[in-house]
């Protein structure tokens, strides 16, 4: 009785979540439903590329099929040959027959004899060994050869069934088909082949929010990216993906749209709606859709707390968390294997690389935590950088190089333990260079040309502070900063520790933003237009986060004022111009290239220097040195000043 109240308490706080480890909701998904090969279809071989072999593959025939011969020269006896030399060579007659390809003998090597031959010709009856043309000298009147060197037995014989022989397994069950593996089958006559049938994968996503690439984005819509995620990686796992697009958040329509998918697919996949709010109604769905129903709801792991899995008749339905990393990750845990395992595939190949962990992690007790990371070259080996964005982030799960655990006992781990890495995505390498700090667009570009060079440079955005410290514990080889020293007026040099250096950037003008046409700020002076609308209680703005360079210029208007907005504190320039241009705030400050984009007005501020910390000592590395490098040649400053910036540093 305790335990079924302890139940009910626990069910009424989670709702309907009844959460089991990792491994209980792997173990209980592979209980309910068979993760086994579908059955084999035959295809003509041309059609069977990317598809796996269903069965052994035995040559039905030895090949080559008879001995040939190597090379163009005679077919001969080897121990006529023996002792030749240039003084004393051997004299053999030849036979009158020439063995082009294809050419079936009539005429024996007897002894004392020899046989023109191709290269592929049939090794004729009584011949032991070929001789290469080069070899030997041809005299016509006599019908004879002189051979100057003692030939080997099987000199230059390719015999019966030495590349494949007859009965020889060639390849094997599980094989994905390749052009390789065509060639071989062709070889083998075979022209019909046994391959697993693909699991037909029904790809669904729900949400009212929803809308495909391609179409116009509604005010509170996002674009669908799980669908489309979902889908490629069906087929990068050997499944052919059934799109069936996005439900409207309605328990009816969502009822039919998997009742429709069961129908047509082996395994259906729905993103979205799994947890609290409209959870409940996959949920009942679920339920009804067939036997057994519901096997999992709810596993202690983040991402993806609220996976759902269930079977009908024998169909698993899956509900992935609506967050798209979340989604990912789980699908990738989850559905990945049961993909593979119905088309025939062998387990994904998981390749770890142990990584150190540069600072500490905090993480939730109770739930397995898979930290998605990018690896950067440590100056002791691979380092695993957390990436910073959260489970609602598509970049997140789709830019890591691999994820590692912390395991559901623990509250973090700390700076310095070693952590095993998984790799996600096929040849991912650690990039030459990794650049943490504030983004800018006109490093998107320095990165594009330094790609150019030969040299793959990674970035990660967590502000200009952020950057500075990544560098300080050698996370990093540049930091990207802008951060204004309000004493001393000077940009970035004031907040470099010893052993940095400094590379001068660009410069970008700041500026204050709003709506064109706000009689409020149009055609005034920025401190102006911002005292005016201090002094206007329904004004609203937007602010940004402490640390970053243009918090202090905000800091700089609005001094100890706190008007409304100011605790909406966003972390990039566009976060602020998506604000102000959506109508969510009147105004915020942001640079010119980025009010520009947003089609806003703009009342200039500052210049602002964004430049490049890194350590002095390592100047010299290459893909450092080309990027220092990079910064002053032509192409960089056109680049620069295409977007509005001014190249270069000089005087603060
Ligand atoms: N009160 C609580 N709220 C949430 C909890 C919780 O335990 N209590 N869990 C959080 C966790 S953890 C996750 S993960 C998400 C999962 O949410 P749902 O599976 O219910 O998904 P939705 O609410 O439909 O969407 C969440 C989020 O993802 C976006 N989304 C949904 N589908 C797509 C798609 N196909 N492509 C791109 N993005 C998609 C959606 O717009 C939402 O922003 O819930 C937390 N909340
Ligand atoms: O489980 Mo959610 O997936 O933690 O983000």
């Amino acid at each position: 009785m305790e335990f079924a109240r302890r139940l009910a308490a626990a069910a009424r706080q989670e709702q309907f979540l009844t959460v089991m480890s990792r491994e209980e909701a792997l173990a209980a998904f592979r209980a309910g439903v068979a993760h086994a090969a579908l059955p084999p279809e035959t295809l003509p071989l041309a059609d069977t590329l990317g598809r796996v072999l269903a069965r052994d593959v035995a040559s039905p025939i030895d090949v080559p099929p008879f001995d040939r011969a190597l090379v163009d020269g005679f077919a001969l006896r080897a121990t006529d040959t023996e002792g030749a030399n240039a003084d004393r060579p051997r004299r053999l007659a030849l036979n009158r027959e020439i063995l082009a390809c294809g050419v079936a003998s009539a005429l024996p090597v007897d002894a004392g004899t020899a046989t023109p031959i191709a290269t592929g010709g049939v090794i004729p009856r009584g011949a032991d060994a070929v001789v290469m043309v080069e070899q030997t000298e041809f005299f016509e009147d006599a019908l004879a050869v002189d051979v100057t060197n003692p030939v080997r037995p099987g000199q230059f014989v390719g015999y019966a069934g030495a590349d494949m022989a007859f009965g020889e397994t060639v390849l094997r069950k599980g094989t994905v088909v390749t052009a390789r593996e065509i060639g071989m089958l062709a070889a083998c006559g075979l022209s019909e082949i046994a391959v697993v049938r693909r699991p037909r994968v029904a790809v669904l996503s729900t949400g009212d929010e929803l809308v495909a690439p391609g179409e116009a984005l509604r005010p509170g819509a996002i674009y669908d990216s799980n669908g489309a995620i979902v889908t490629a990686s069906v087929s990068e796992n050997g499944g052919e993906p059934v799109p069936l697009g996005i439900v409207r958040d309605d328990e009816a329509a969502l009822e039919q749209a998997l009742r429709e998918a069961l129908a047509q697919a082996d395994l259906v996949v729905l993103s979205g709606g799994t947890s609290k709010g409209a959870g409940d109604v996959s949920h009942r769905i679920l339920s009804r859709l067939g036997k057994p129903g519901i096997l999992v709801h709810g596993v202690a792991l983040k991402p993806g707390k609220p996976l759902c899995l269930a079977v009908s008749e024998g169909k698993a339905v899956v509900v992935l968390p609506g967050f798209p990393t979340s989604a990912m990750f789980t699908f990738h845990e989850f559905v990945v294997p049961l993909v593979r395992a119905l088309a025939g595939l062998p387990p994904r190949e998981e390749e770890a690389v142990p990584a150190r962990l540069p600072q500490r992690l905090a993480s939730e007790l109770g739930r397995t935590e898979f930290v998605m990371a990018s690896l950067a070259r440590g100056q002791d080996g691979p380092v695993a950088l957390p990436l910073p964005k959260g489970s609602g982030s598509v970049t997140a799960f789709s830019q890591a190089d691999g994820f590692f655990a912390v395991p559901a006992a623990r509250s973090g781990m700390e700076a310095g333990e070693t952590v095993s890495v998984v790799r996600l995505g096929a040849g991912v390498r650690p990039p030459d260079l990794t650049l943490i700090g504030s983004h800018c667009i006109g490093l998107d570009r320095m990165v594009g040309l330094l790609a150019e060079r030969g040299f793959r440079a990674r970035t990660v955005w967590v502000g200009s502070a952020g950057g500075l410290a990544a560098l300080r514990r050698g996370e990093c080889d540049l930091a990207a900063l802008h951060l204004l020293d309000p004493e001393t007026g000077c940009y970035n040099a004031p907040f470099l520790e010893p052993g940095m250096a400094l590379a001068p950037g660009w410069r970008r003008l700041q500026g204050v933003v709003f709506r064109e046409g706000d009689a409020r700020f149009e055609g005034r002076i920025a401190a102006d237009a911002v005292s005016a609308a201090l002094a206007d209680p329904d004004s609203v703005m937007v602010n940004r986060n402490a640390g970053s360079g243009t918090r202090l210029l905000v800091d700089g208007l609005i001094g100890a004022a706190r008007p409304p907005g100011f605790w909406n504190q966003p972390r990039s320039h566009n976060a602020v111009a998506a604000a102000v241009a959506q109508g969510r705030a009147d105004w915020g400050v942001a640079i010119a290239s980025v009010a520009r984009a947003y089609g806003l007005g703009f009342l200039p501020l500052a210049q602002e220097h964004y430049d490049f910390a890194y350590r002095a000592t390592d100047r010299d590395k290459p893909a450092l040195a080309a990027f220092l490098a990079l910064l002053g040649t032509a192409g960089a400053e056109a680049a620069l000043t295409e977007f509005g910036f001014e190249p270069g540093g000089g005087d603060s």
